[in-house]
């Protein structure tokens, strides 16, 4: 388990001092891939920094199987830093040397022998998918490769730990999904535990179990994926919830102005809010065939987690006062489906 206690990074630039990282606090459990999400500016690149001291502390404890990082010496850190490895949104390769050897490189500064190198580094070859690009250049190399480069070297001594800061965010889409891909499979296969930061709500929903929302140096939320993202309790977890339920707009309020003001006043506006198993219900043909009700699908939209799907749909409700107020209490009772009234009939 990684454990961090009260971690805080105070720097001083021209007499101001600026906390970065504010008072941290946060367990992640081995073999989970843990998201920390949060805006330009948050804190983030110099939380997961603070981990492997890249940045050293003004305060606090992290703590990495036992092993407290935080009071290492220089030359104890070297050694404890095998064990987590990292990766960066610009993948940081050597460029004068091809991939075998920039993934080599760790395995040469820790003193392994050839023989055993050019195995170690064949085996996270076609473990990453670059195969037969051994002998090329990072500058021959998609962005997509670069960082399958930077995510070989990484493992290459077999870290329990990898960092990943804004792995994705020079990617384009597909090649994202490309790298997230790889990245559940390595945590899948070599058991890893994968920290990653990134303001891509994309990235959380598509691989993380966990996340944190990290707002000036602080978490302001954190837990289970679908629980953080289903029921957002800060402002800028709902920001970012609402830029992934429609990346055109981050105010949901202004939308449903908007459809309040476009929308005929026949009937009624719902908001059915789907969680989890709920995603997988038939409600809207269950409620058509049970009640004499015409039903408007105005706006919404599903998304999927790793722990299952969630999001809403504004609806319109046409029929009679009766037959509308029996749907509702249906919603209600027998499904799992949350449902809220935005405008009742005129
Ligand atoms: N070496 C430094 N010296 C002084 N201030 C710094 C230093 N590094 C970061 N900061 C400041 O600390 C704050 C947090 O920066 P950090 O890079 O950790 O945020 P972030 O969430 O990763 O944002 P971004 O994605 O834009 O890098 C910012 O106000 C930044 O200007």
């Amino acid at each position: 388990m990684i454990s961090i206690k009260g971690l805080r990074k105070v720097y001083t630039s021209d007499n101001k001092k600026l906390t970065a990282v504010d008072d941290l606090t946060l367990d992640i459990e081995n073999g989970e891939i843990f998201g920390v999400i949060g805006y330009s500016g948050a804190g983030k690149s110099t939380f997961v920094r603070l981990l492997n001291r890249l940045e050293e502390p003004t305060e606090g404890n992290v703590i990495i199987d036992k092993q407290e990082i935080t009071s290492l010496t220089k030359n104890e850190l070297r050694s404890a830093r095998k064990e987590i490895g990292m990766i960066f949104q610009h993948f940081n390769l050597l460029w004068s040397r091809t991939v075998e050897d920039n993934i080599s490189f760790p395995l040469e500064i820790a003193g392994v022998s050839k023989e055993k190198r050019v195995k170690i580094v064949q085996e996270l070859i076609d473990l990453v998918g670059l195969s037969g690009r051994e002998k090329a250049y990072p500058s021959q190399l998609s962005g997509g490769q670069k960082q399958r480069v930077g995510i070989a070297r990484a493992l290459a001594n077999n870290p329990k730990v990898l960092l990943c800061d804004e792995a994705t965010s020079a990617l384009d889409p597909e090649t994202t999904n490309a790298i997230l891909d790889l990245l559940v499979d390595i945590n899948q296969k070599l058991g890893l535990t994968v920290i990653l930061i990134t303001h891509e709500m994309n990235v959380i929903r598509k691989i993380c179990n966990r996340v944190a929302v990290m707002e000036k140096g602080k978490i302001v939320e954190k837990g289970d994926v679908l629980d953080v993202f289903s029921h957002p309790k800060q402002p800028v977890t709902k920001k970012f919830v609402a830029q992934l339920m429609d990346p055109g707009s981050e105010d949901e309020t202004e939308d449903i102005e908007n459809l309040l003001h476009n929308v005929n006043h026949d009937g009624v506006l719902l908001r059915l809010r789907f969680i989890g198993e709920s995603t997988n219900q038939t409600l809207i043909s269950q409620l058509a065939k049970k009640f004499p009700i015409d039903i408007n699908i105005l706006q919404g939209k599903i998304t999927q987690t790793q722990t299952g799907g969630f999001g809403t749909l504004i609806t319109q409700f046409i029929g009679n006062e009766k037959d509308i107020s029996n749907a509702i209490e249906f919603i209600h009772h027998e499904t799992s489906v949350e449902v809220e009234v935005i405008r009742n009939a005129d």
